[in-house]
C-alpha cells in the first residue's frame, strides 16, 4: 500500500491533510509534514463554509476544544453590502429554504413579499444578523429545539452526502495561522513527523513519479504519495511535474488583496456574526470579526486599480484604528490545475486552485479535497479511476464555484465605476449564459444550476439574484393559480419567530466572552 505520505507546506492545507488522514488511516499510514519557516502562510482572518463542522467532527473536536484556541467566532451568513446601490445589503445565509404548495418561499417572495427585504422574509439568520445575535444561548443550545446538531448521527464520509438534507445554521471566523498550529499541534500528538526545512529539489523517478524531496539541512525525504500544499508555488504540481494551471482571469477579473489585522475592543463594538463584503470602486472589501479583532482586505483587479489606491481606499474605509497595522500585499493566482492529482503527487489548498475569497470557499475546497482523498486513495496498484474519479470531483468544486462567483458580478445593479459597467459585459464560463437565461424566468433549482456537486444548494443563487438587483426575474406563473393563504402565514411565521430569537438570544460578544 502506498503508506508512506509526505506533505510539503505546512499552511491550513497542509496541516487540514495530516491531520484528517491520520484520523481516517491512524498508525496504518507514515505521515511526514516539511515546511519551511522562510516561506509564510496565507493566514488572513478567514471565513467557512458550515460544513466544516464535519471535518471537526472527524477529528472528534468540539467547538470549546478549537475555537478559543483560533479567536473564532459564529458567521450565520455573508452580508453584501452596496452591490445594488450605496446603504443597500442583503444576506446570503446559512438556512434551509423552505417551501410551499411545492414552490420555494422565494418564489412565493417574488409574486409578492410583505416587504422589500426578500431576505429577511424569508429566512431568519437575516433578522439575527441586522440584530447581531449568536445563534447559541448562553447554556450552548442552538437557537431553539428545532434546529437539529446532526453530525453524530450521520456515517456519511463527505459533505456532498448531507447537502440538501439539512442545513446548518452558522459557520465560523477564525484565524487559519492559528487553526493551522491547533491542528499541527494534533497531528504530532498522533505521530505525524514535523520536518521545518525548505524543499529545495523535486527528486522524479523514469516514469516522471516523484521519488523523493530534497530539503536544505534534513537530506531527502522518501515518500508513496507526495502531497503539495505549498500554496500559489505548487512547487510539485506545477514547478516539478509541469501540470498547467489554468486561469479563471477571464471571468473573475480579481487578481490582487491588501489585507489588514486590525484589534479591536470588541465588547464596546461588538461581534457580528456575519462576514461582510462590500462593494467598492474596484471589487470589495472584506471584513471579518473575530474574538479581539477584524481581519479585513480589499480585493481588486489590477487592471483597474493600483496596490498604493487599494491600501489607501482600505484604509479609509477601516479608519484611524488600523493607523499603525502593516498592509499585506498578496498577488492571487485565480484558477486551478488542470489535474490536481498527477501520477503519485495530490495538490490540495492554493497549489490544486483558488477563487477570489468572496464566498469564503478556500478552506472548504481543502476540505472536499482531503475527502475525496480518502473516498479515493489509492492502493497498491494505482488504478488509475481512482486518480480520474478524483480529479473530476475537484475539478467540478472549483468549476461550479466559479460560475457562482460570476454570478455575484453579472447579477450586481451597481454601475458607477468602469468596473462594474465591464463586470455586467464580462464572459461567463461555458455553458452559464444558457442556465442564467433560465434563471430569470425561474428561480434555480436542482435541475438548472451547474449540475455537478460543488458545495451551493440552488437557494444559494437565488439569494444572490433577489440581492443583487440588476437582472429582472419572474416568479412562476402557477402561484398565480394557488391560493397564497399558507405563503402568508410562512411569512407571518418566519416574522414573529425572529422577533422572538432577536429579542431572546445573546449577542456574540456575550456568548464568547464566557469561555475567556
Ligand atoms: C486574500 C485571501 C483571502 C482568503 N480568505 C479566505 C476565506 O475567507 N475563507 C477561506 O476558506 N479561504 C480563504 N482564503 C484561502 C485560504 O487562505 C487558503 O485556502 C488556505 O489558507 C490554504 O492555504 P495553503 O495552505 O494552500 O497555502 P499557504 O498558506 O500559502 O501555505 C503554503 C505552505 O507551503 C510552505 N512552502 C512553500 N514552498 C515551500 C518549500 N519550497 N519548502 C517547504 N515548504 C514550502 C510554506 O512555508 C507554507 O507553510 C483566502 C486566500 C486569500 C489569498
Ligand atoms: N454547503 C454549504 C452551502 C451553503 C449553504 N448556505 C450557504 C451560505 C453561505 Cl454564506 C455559504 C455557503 C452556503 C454549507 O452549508 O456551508
Amino acid at each position: 500500500m502506498p503508506d508512506r505520505i509526505v506533505i510539503v507546506g505546512g499552511g491550513t492545507a497542509g496541516w487540514m491533510t495530516a491531520s484528517y488522514l491520520k484520523a481516517a488511516f491512524d498508525d496504518r499510514v507514515q505521515v511526514t509534514v516539511v515546511e519551511s519557516d522562510r516561506i509564510g502562510t496565507i493566514g488572513v482572518g478567514e471565513a467557512t463554509f458550515s460544513d466544516i463542522r464535519h471535518f471537526f467532527a472527524y477529528l472528534g473536536l468540539e467547538e470549546s476544544d478549537w475555537m478559543p484556541a483560533c479567536n473564532a467566532t459564529y458567521k450565520l451568513a455573508v452580508r453584501f453590502q452596496d452591490w445594488r446601490e450605496p446603504g443597500h445589503h442583503f444576506y446570503h445565509p446559512f438556512e434551509q429554504m423552505r417551501s410551499v404548495e411545492g414552490f420555494p418561499l422565494t418564489d412565493w417572495w417574488l409574486r409578492g413579499g410583505p416587504t422589500d427585504r426578500f431576505d429577511r422574509d424569508c429566512f431568519l439568520m437575516a433578522s439575527l444578523c441586522d440584530a447581531e445575535r449568536s445563534p447559541r444561548r448562553l447554556d450552548g443550545s442552538l437557537l431553539g429545539r428545532d434546529v437539529p446538531e446532526g453530525v453524530a448521527e450521520s456515517n456519511a464520509l463527505t459533505m456532498s452526502e448531507h447537502q440538501g438534507k439539512t442545513q446548518f445554521p452558522y459557520a465560523y471566523h477564525f484565524e487559519a495561522a492559528k487553526l493551522a498550529q491547533y491542528l499541527c499541534g494534533y497531528a504530532v500528538d498522533r505521530g505525524v513527523r514535523h520536518v521545518v526545512d525548505d524543499v529545495v529539489h523535486v527528486a522524479l523517478d523514469s516514469r516522471g513519479w516523484v521519488d523523493h524531496v530534497v530539503t536544505k539541512e534534513h537530506g531527502e525525504l522518501h515518500g508513496d504519495l507526495f502531497v503539495d500544499c505549498t500554496g500559489f508555488r505548487g512547487v510539485l504540481i506545477n514547478q516539478a511535474l509541469g501540470e498547467p494551471f489554468q486561469s479563471f482571469q477571464d471571468t473573475l477579473p480579481n487578481d490582487s488583496a491588501v489585507a489588514l489585522q486590525v484589534p479591536l475592543d470588541m465588547e464596546a463594538r461588538g461581534i457580528r456574526p456575519c462576514t461582510t463584503a462590500t462593494a467598492r470602486e474596484a471589487g470589495w472589501i472584506w471584513t471579518i470579526p473575530l474574538f479581539g479583532r477584524i481581519g479585513t482586505g480589499y480585493v481588486y483587479a489590477r487592471d483597474y486599480l493600483s496596490p498604493e489606491d487599494a491600501e489607501r481606499a482600505l484604509r479609509e474605509f477601516v479608519g484611524l484604528e488600523a493607523e499603525h497595522v502593516e498592509a499585506n500585499h498578496i498577488r492571487m493566482r485565480i484558477g486551478r490545475s488542470r489535474r490536481s492529482w498527477v501520477n503519485n503527487c495530490v495538490a490540495v489548498g492554493l497549489s490544486s486552485g483558488f477563487v477570489e475569497p468572496l464566498e469564503s470557499t478556500g478552506i472548504f475546497f481543502i476540505h472536499h479535497a482531503i475527502e475525496q482523498l480518502v473516498k479515493f486513495f489509492p492502493g497498491d496498484d494505482w488504478d488509475l479511476s481512482l486518480r480520474d474519479l478524483y480529479n473530476e470531483a475537484v475539478g467540478h468544486v472549483m468549476d461550479g464555484v466559479r460560475e457562482f462567483l460570476a454570478l455575484h458580478y453579472r447579477a450586481a445593479a451597481r454601475n458607477d465605476t468602469q468596473y462594474w459597467r465591464d463586470a455586467k459585459v464580462r464572459a461567463l464560463p461555458d455553458g452559464m449564459e444558457e442556465r442564467l437565461e433560465r434563471w430569470l424566468t425561474h428561480l434555480p433549482d436542482s435541475e438548472t444550476i451547474y449540475p455537478y456537486y460543488h458545495g451551493l444548494p440552488p437557494y444559494s443563487y437565488a439569494c444572490v439574484l433577489l440581492g443583487m438587483g440588476g437582472l429582472p426575474l419572474r416568479h412562476s406563473p402557477a402561484l398565480d393559480l394557488i391560493d397564497d393563504t399558507a405563503a402568508r402565514k410562512q411569512f407571518e411565521q418566519i416574522r414573529d419567530r425572529a422577533d422572538e430569537l432577536a429579542r431572546t438570544l445573546p449577542n456574540q460578544y456575550e456568548y464568547f466572552a464566557q469561555f475567556r
